[in-house]
């Protein structure tokens, strides 16, 4: 069985605070908390949560995609995910661009539909290898319903934030299928000869849905912060999960939450750590299929007031599956017939027309 070693971050690279916000004092309505949430959610858009309770699942979780990874890739082919936009499945090194010019990402990873997850043993999408069905109800189920957990309170959190009446964001939440939520498991193999490289191994991108619980251990994980144009890391704090926004949330809240860009790079930040694997593990809580993108003005004064100032309208006419289906079918590289197919993959942080 792996360890997954908090190897040092080395102390000479570009890296950029984050606000630590505790989940329990979330819970507790702590004014002094949410204030931080507030503050975190509007300006970068990407916090540490700690006291989130899915600290003893993670290496657990970590181990699943490891057996998933180690098996001869013909038999992972079985369970890719495919090019139609769908994202559950496994998705191999290089099935995804990670520029305009169709530079292939290397990272390879397994997504587990929320859905599906629920259901078991009943499909609701697709099925998976047994590898992940034996730890269904140990491991997987528990991990889905602390993430639901955590990212329905904190959901719940930004919705009085944004003076949403109560249950607002939550309704376009459900537990019901379909969504597009899903827990992914991502490996990044370390570079042979350490080289340095400019290449990002995960695409420069804002997530797709609207909040994103992400747990890794080793860096490899950069923000571009507003203002500035160098990459900057983000240092995995032990038992801390990284929290970020996505574009469902910014374009419902007229833009007063911030779906940040980021990217994973090629090679892990310089020191010990770029000889080991890389493993992340993240839970993606995207509004139900049907769910409209567009701003709730209309239910909150405090969005209308955000929306009479800013330029973009943020009115789509795509729903949360579409909208998810479309980022995921143009970045993959069969897909691609040319830089226009990587633009039709971005989202809020691409082109603000698309609003
Ligand atoms: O692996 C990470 O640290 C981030 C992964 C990520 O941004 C994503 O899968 O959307
Ligand atoms: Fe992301």
């Amino acid at each position: 069985m792996a360890s997954y070693p908090n190897i040092p971050f080395p102390d000479d690279v570009p890296t950029h605070p984050l606000f630590i916000v505790d989940f329990k004092l979330i819970e507790a309505k702590d004014p002094f908390e949410l204030d931080k949430l507030r503050q975190a959610s509007t300006n970068l858009g990407f916090w540490y949560l700690k006291n989130h309770g899915a600290e003893e699942l993670v290496d657990k979780m970590f181990n699943i995609g490891e057996d998933m990874m180690d098996l001869p890739l013909d038999e992972k082919m079985k369970w890719e995910q495919g090019d139609s936009g769908r994202s559950f499945g496994y998705k191999c090194i290089g099935g995804n661009a990670v520029d305009e010019e169709g530079t292939p990402d290397a990272v390879e990873f397994l997504n587990l539909s929320k859905d599906d997850i629920l259901s078991y043993p009943t499909p609701t999408h697709r099925t998976y290898p047994s590898l992940v069905n034996e730890r269904m109800t140990s491991i997987v189920q528990p991990f889905l319903e602390i993430s639901l957990h955590v990212t329905n309170v904190l959901i719940g959190a930004l919705n009085d934030m944004l003076g949403l009446p109560a249950g607002t964001l939550a309704a376009l939440h459900s537990k019901e299928p379909p969504s597009g939520s899903e827990i992914r498991i991502i490996k990044k193999s370390p570079q042979p000869g350490g080289t340095e490289e400019k290449a990002a191994a995960l695409a420069a991108h804002t997530d797709f849905g609207s909040l994103s619980f992400l747990h890794n251990r080793m860096g490899g994980l950069q923000v571009l912060v507003p203002g500035n144009d160098v990459w900057q890391y983000i240092k995995p704090i032990p038992n801390h999960a990284v929290c970020n926004i996505g574009d469902a949330l910014k374009i419902f809240s007229a833009g007063i939450l911030r779906s940040n860009i980021h990217r994973v790079m090629h090679v892990s930040p310089p020191g010990e750590q770029r000889n080991y694997n890389r493993w992340s593990l993240v839970y993606f809580s995207r509004p139900s299929n049907q769910v409209l993108l567009r701003n709730l003005a209309d239910k909150s004064s405090i969005i209308a007031e955000a929306l009479k100032e800013s330029e973009d309208k943020f009115v789509t006419d795509s729903n949360a599956g579409d909208w998810f289906a479309r980022r995921i079918k143009n970045q993959r590289l069969k897909n691609r017939t040319g830089p226009e197919t990587w633009r039709a993959s971005r989202g809020t942080e691409f082109n603000p027309n698309l609003l």
